[in-house]
């Protein structure tokens, strides 16, 4: 965002130069001119005598200079003569309405009061025809005096179009209104007034002013270029901020998907910490565990059995650790099998595991003992191994902690041990012992 904004700094920094140079460059300069004199267009001179007259004039050109004489003759109301220039090629004329004003200088020779005038013709579109000399629209700048420099100045909007000619031609409205843009003729007019004579008229330039670029182009340009780079430029933060949402969501998402694996991480090592990792059955952490969230283990009547696997050293001694772990696997698998969901068995430590029984009395319990201890028979082992247990059961009553009920079971167990291994001891409270049942 930060390279974004130093990047529009410099666009629109640069676009307010070149809006300050163009708008003084079009101010001060720009110029435009379109030489009209002699050597650039065809001209002719043209007097009264078409009309009934007896003016005479004619045209020389000498260098730069186009000198008309007039010999004017009072015959008619209106005598003139008049340097008529020629810009049509093909249907084409002169585009002059780009232009701001016409510069004449000339010199007069004759009797004064010398007044002139600017005629145009112009070819309007839809309306004239080259056939017909009144369809041409007649526009024009009439009694003007020559001021005593020569230099004469007509800004374009002093044309109007000619009053004699709206009478005569009669055009529909759209035409009556002053259009300089296809001139296809120019007329200087010199009716130069006063009495009968020889005048000379010297027209050393004639040229039209104006600038390359009119004010309000280069302003609706300028504005274009502002606007357009305006736009460009909310589109493009529109598309960065776009692509930072993007990246914010996706870098979101990220998180969530680290978070979840955290929790489920965190949730797995709480979890660990409740299993043991070689068996896979719940440690003691896990029991205490257990018996705090569930309360229905607790119901009674519930039942302990305590199992240590029967010289289990030797085991370890003769065949290894690793098939003595392989032992404690495959114990922990024998045992799950043979009791309920609703059991728990536990790894004590070492080659001891412990199951807790709920909705079981100690004969029931002492039922499923020899059951698991008799599945063991059934089970291979590793090694050929022929695995054994001892198992003590006693019951939890109400009144006693739990503590006591794994104590008594702890203690049966050591009896069955006592006894021989491989059988089942039960604490029946209120007998001294139950027979211990051999395999
Ligand atoms: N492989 C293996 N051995 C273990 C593990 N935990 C304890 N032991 C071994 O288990 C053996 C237990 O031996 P003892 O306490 O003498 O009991 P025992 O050999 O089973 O004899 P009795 O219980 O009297 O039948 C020890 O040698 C311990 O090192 C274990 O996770 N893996």
């Amino acid at each position: 965002m930060a390279r974004l904004l130093g990047h529009a700094r410099y666009v629109f920094g640069g676009l307010l130069l070149l809006t300050i140079a163009l708008l003084v460059w079009q101010h001060v300069g720009m110029e435009e001119v379109l030489e009209l004199g002699a050597g650039h267009f065809p001209v002719k001179v043209t007097d009264d005598r078409a009309e009934g007259g007896a003016s005479q004039g004619w045209v020389e050109r000498k260098g730069q200079d186009l000198v008309m004489h007039c010999r004017l003759d009072k015959k008619i109301d209106w005598p003139h003569c008049k340097l008529s220039f020629d810009f049509l090629k093909g249907a084409k004329g002169i585009d002059m309405s780009r232009f701001d004003y016409m510069i004449v200088d000339a010199t007069y020779a004759g009797p004064r009061p010398m007044k002139f005038g600017v005629v145009v013709s112009e070819v309007e579109e839809g309306y004239t025809r080259f056939d017909t000399w009144q369809s041409y629209k007649v526009e024009q700048v009439e009694s003007l005096d020559l001021p005593s420099n020569g230099h004469m100045v007509i800004p374009m909007n002093w044309f109007v179009v000619a009053q004699w000619w709206k009478e005569m031609a009669k055009p529909p409205i759209e035409h009556s209104i002053v259009n300089l843009d296809n001139i296809v003729y120019l007329d200087l007019l010199s009716n130069f007034g006063g009495g009968e004579g020889e005048r000379i008229l010297t027209v050393h330039s004639l040229r039209l002013h104006g600038k390359l670029i009119s004010r309000d182009t280069l302003l609706l340009w300028l504005v274009g270029a502002w606007v357009a780079c305006a736009v460009g430029w909310l589109a493009v933060l529109t598309l960065s901020l776009r692509g930072q949402l993007k990246d914010s969501e996706a870098a979101i998402e990220l998180l969530s998907t680290v978070n979840k694996a955290l929790e489920l991480e965190a949730r797995d090592l709480a979890g660990q910490a409740y299993i043991d990792p070689l068996t896979g059955v719940l440690n003691r952490q896990g029991l205490r565990a257990a018996l705090m969230s569930t309360s229905s283990l607790l119901a009674d009547p519930m039942a302990v059995i305590f199992i240590d696997i029967d010289h289990f050293k030797s085991i370890n001694d003769t065949h290894g650790h690793d098939v003595g772990d392989d032992v404690l696997r495959k114990f922990a698998n024998v045992i799950a099998s043979g009791i309920r969901s609703s059991d728990r068995l536990v790894r004590w430590g070492g080659e001891e595991f412990l199951i807790v029984c709920p909705m079981t009395n100690v004969y029931q319990g002492k039922i499923l003992a020899e059951n698991l201890r008799h599945a063991l028979h059934h089970h291979t082992w590793p090694a050929g191994l022929r695995v054994t247990a001892s198992f003590g059961v006693a019951q939890h009553h109400e009144y006693d902690e739990v503590g006591v009920v794994i104590k008594n079971a702890d203690e049966e167990l050591y009896r069955a041990k006592r006894s021989g291994r491989d059988r089942v001891c039960a604490h029946i409270p209120g007998e001294l012992t139950v027979a211990a049942t051999a395999a």
